[in-house]
């Protein structure tokens, strides 16, 4: 082949744009029926629908999967390379053309390079789509770890709309964990559906949904992986190949949300717990996912450090941009979520504002829970004969008091 020939029928950075794109949409066409074949996997389950019309949408699901391999296999990118090839293995080193030929061949290797890249990503790169505002679905959820075990949850159902804050509230093996492990797929359900923004979460989208994603957990010491706070908050951002040069901004962003952007040059190791669990923010906010999880993220924490990260918290939920889901023994934390859910053996035994659950009579310590302080001094001073009216606001306790 010549080089004008070549020139001619060459394969660009728009055909590889295009490629992706091909591929992007077969991923999101495969995900949407694997979701299809889950729910109905559940339904078959639950028998609400027959085998047969369980296995007529599995052989749709064979038939898509065929037609995106199918696509995977295209040589288009190879066959550019090969023309490349012959084109500069054709032409005399003295040639004037020589330079252009070598040029185009350095730029059909490349182009094949990033096309076995996209290849090998098989499209995940796909960004997940949000169907509603319904940050979290949790239907008909059971899980045991082991067959032969009880089951640790039953029949847990919620909704959690986009922008709200609740805390997950019950007793030590109540099942909190195993909760919020099988919303960041660490573990799978044994019956029901999961849906992040209307996307049902099964285990081959997983990674793809983590996207949604980010979690602070419990111990401060053991979320760091950069030797400095900069370093730490870039590593996520280098795993998901953020462009080098927008890394300085999303980083400084990051580290002022939580007030910690004088902290960036020094060494994790070296902070209070309460700036650690910060910084464990930060890196967690750099990603930008959707829904935040805090893992008992307070309680490891002196009095300090609580309310450094409370504050943080409840600072994100003013911003409504966020949705917070907080596993947490700290009944005071409770009045700062909009919602507050409550685990019992299992099974989720409440869900309502924390004034309905505080305001339960005897509900909580019927479940070995107790009630946040302020309620606590709230009920001995109803009980000594003070009529007020109750509220979740220290402040506002005390204007009462003061005005009689
Ligand atoms: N890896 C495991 N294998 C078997 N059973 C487990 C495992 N992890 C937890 N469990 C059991 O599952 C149940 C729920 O535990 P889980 O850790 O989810 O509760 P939790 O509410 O988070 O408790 P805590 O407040 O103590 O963290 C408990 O009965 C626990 O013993």
């Amino acid at each position: 082949m010549q080089l004008k020939e070549f020139k001619k029928t060459k394969l660009s950075e728009k055909d590889l744009e295009k490629y992706q794109a091909t591929l992007n949409e077969f991923y999101k066409k495969k995900t949407l029926h694997n979701d299809q074949l889950f729910i109905a996997k559940n339904k078959l389950l639950n028998e609400e629908i027959t085998k047969d019309t369980f296995k007529q949408m599995k052989a749709k699901n064979t038939e898509i999967a065929k037609e995106f391999t199918a696509s995977l296999k295209s040589t288009m990118f190879k066959d550019n390379l090969k023309n490349a090839t012959k084109v500069v293995e054709n032409i005399n080193a003295e040639s004037p053309e020589y330079l252009e030929a070598n040029n185009e061949l350095t730029e059909a290797k490349r182009l094949y390079e990033e096309f076995q890249l996209i290849v090998k990503e098989k499209g995940r790169s796909a960004k997940v789509v949000k169907f509603n505002n319904l940050a979290i679905e949790v239907e008909n959820l059971h899980f045991r770890y082991n067959p032969e075990f009880p089951l640790v949850l039953k029949n847990v159902n919620f909704t959690i709309n986009h922008g709200e804050y609740i805390a997950i509230i019950g007793h030590n093996g109540s099942g909190k964990s195993t909760l919020s492990k099988i919303l960041i797929g660490v573990l799978t359900a044994e019956k029901g559906i999961i849906k992040l923004f209307g996307n049902v979460l099964n285990s081959q989208n997983i990674a793809q949904i983590r996207q949604f994603l980010g979690i602070v957990f419990q111990n401060p010491d053991n979320q760091f992986i950069g030797s400095t706070v900069r370093a730490d908050i870039a590593f996520g951002l280098e795993n998901k190949r953020i462009e080098p040069k927008e890394m300085p901004g999303i980083i400084q962003q990051a580290a002022e949300k939580v007030h910690m952007e004088e902290f960036l040059d020094h060494e994790p190791l070296n902070l209070s717990g309460g700036q650690k669990q910060r910084v464990a923010i930060a890196s967690a906010l750099a990603l930008n996912p959707d829904i935040l999880i805090f893992d008992e993220a307070t309680s490891m924490l002196d009095p300090k450090g609580k309310r450094e990260v409370k504050e943080i918290m409840v600072n994100l939920r003013n911003q409504r941009d966020k949705t917070i889901l907080s596993i947490t023994h700290d009944m005071d934390e409770i009045l700062n979520a909009d919602k507050v859910l409550v685990m019992n053996n299992g099974e989720l035994v409440r869900y309502g504002t924390p004034q309905e659950v505080i305001n339960d009579e005897g509900f909580l310590e019927s479940i070995h829970l107790g009630v946040p302080f302020i309620a606590e001094v709230e009920n001995e001073l109803i009980k000594a004969g003070i009529k007020l009216n109750k509220t979740n606001s220290m402040d506002d306790l005390v204007k009462q008091l003061w005005k009689k």
